[in-house]
């Protein structure tokens, strides 16, 4: 299970941006994530991928209470994630070839033996031919770079999947191509899925259920997205 307990999460000096979220995903689910520009889903996602520090609540993988968070979180728990964002260039070391975007996490967690292995999988999981895989990302396009980031998020092969808006910027058959991978990849792994987006149909057709993050009651600049139970807004 991936369950996030009376989440309050938000930046410093600004009111909450959640309060009192709640969300249990269990193995093998696809649950999408929807609501208004600047409720908090972004926010909401990053602390399910151990990312971004609650101020209160807790978020519990696979039995495992999370204390530490980003480079503290136990390694063990960090890998059973994979995150896949919005903005590949922004993921993405621009320094880097495809290959090695896709490597990284291998190479990061003494697992290097393995690329010459299981580069060609992944590579071919998310339709990236091998040339190019010599490029670096200002050589690609968005759709291309965006695959290479989804291969490098399954690259440990995580239980769990975050994907932030991943196909926002990108076109219907890349969008389908991209669902598609992860698709496969769940199918074959039983990995649980948390899938942000704008995209209402996307979300109906690709995940087990929807659930909508609300506004802040009053709707004014700065009230805390009311996020009680998002399991009750399931739709
Ligand atoms: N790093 C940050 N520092 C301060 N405020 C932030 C930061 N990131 C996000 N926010 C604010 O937190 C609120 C929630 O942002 P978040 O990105 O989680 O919303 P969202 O629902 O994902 O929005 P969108 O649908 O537009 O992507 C917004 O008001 C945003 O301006």
């Amino acid at each position: 299970m991936l369950e996030l307990a009376h989440l309050t999460a938000g930046y410093p000096g600004r009111p909450p941006v959640l309060r009192d979220a709640c969300l249990t995903i269990a193995p093998g689910e696809a649950v999408g994530l929807q609501g208004p520009s600047g409720c908090g889903k972004s926010t909401l996602a990053r602390v399910a991928a151990l990312l971004h520090r609650p101020d209160h609540g807790t978020v519990t993988v696979d039995g495992h209470r999370v204390h530490g968070w980003r480079h503290r979180a136990p390694r063990s728990l960090r890998t059973r994630i994979g995150v896949v964002f919005q903005q590949p260039r922004q993921s993405a070391d621009p320094r880097l070839t495809l290959a090695d975007v896709i490597a990284e996490p291998l190479r990061a967690n003494g697992r290097r033996a393995e690329v010459p292995d299981r580069l060609p999988e992944l590579s071919r999981s998310v339709g990236l031919t091998d040339e190019l895989l010599t490029r670096r990302p200002h050589e690609v396009s968005d759709g291309q770079l965006q695959r290479a980031c989804l291969a490098r998020a399954l690259a440990l092969e995580p239980r769990w999947l975050v994907c932030d808006e991943m196909t926002s910027m990108l076109d219907a058959s890349t969008t389908a191509a991209l669902v598609g991978a992860v698709e496969s990849y769940r199918t074959r792994t039983g990995a649980g899925l948390l899938a942000v987006s704008h995209d209402d149909e996307l979300l109906t057709r690709w995940c087990d259920r929807t659930v909508t993050l609300a506004a802040g009651a009053a709707g004014s600049a700065g009230a805390a997205g009311s996020a009680k139970d998002l399991d009750t807004w399931t739709s």
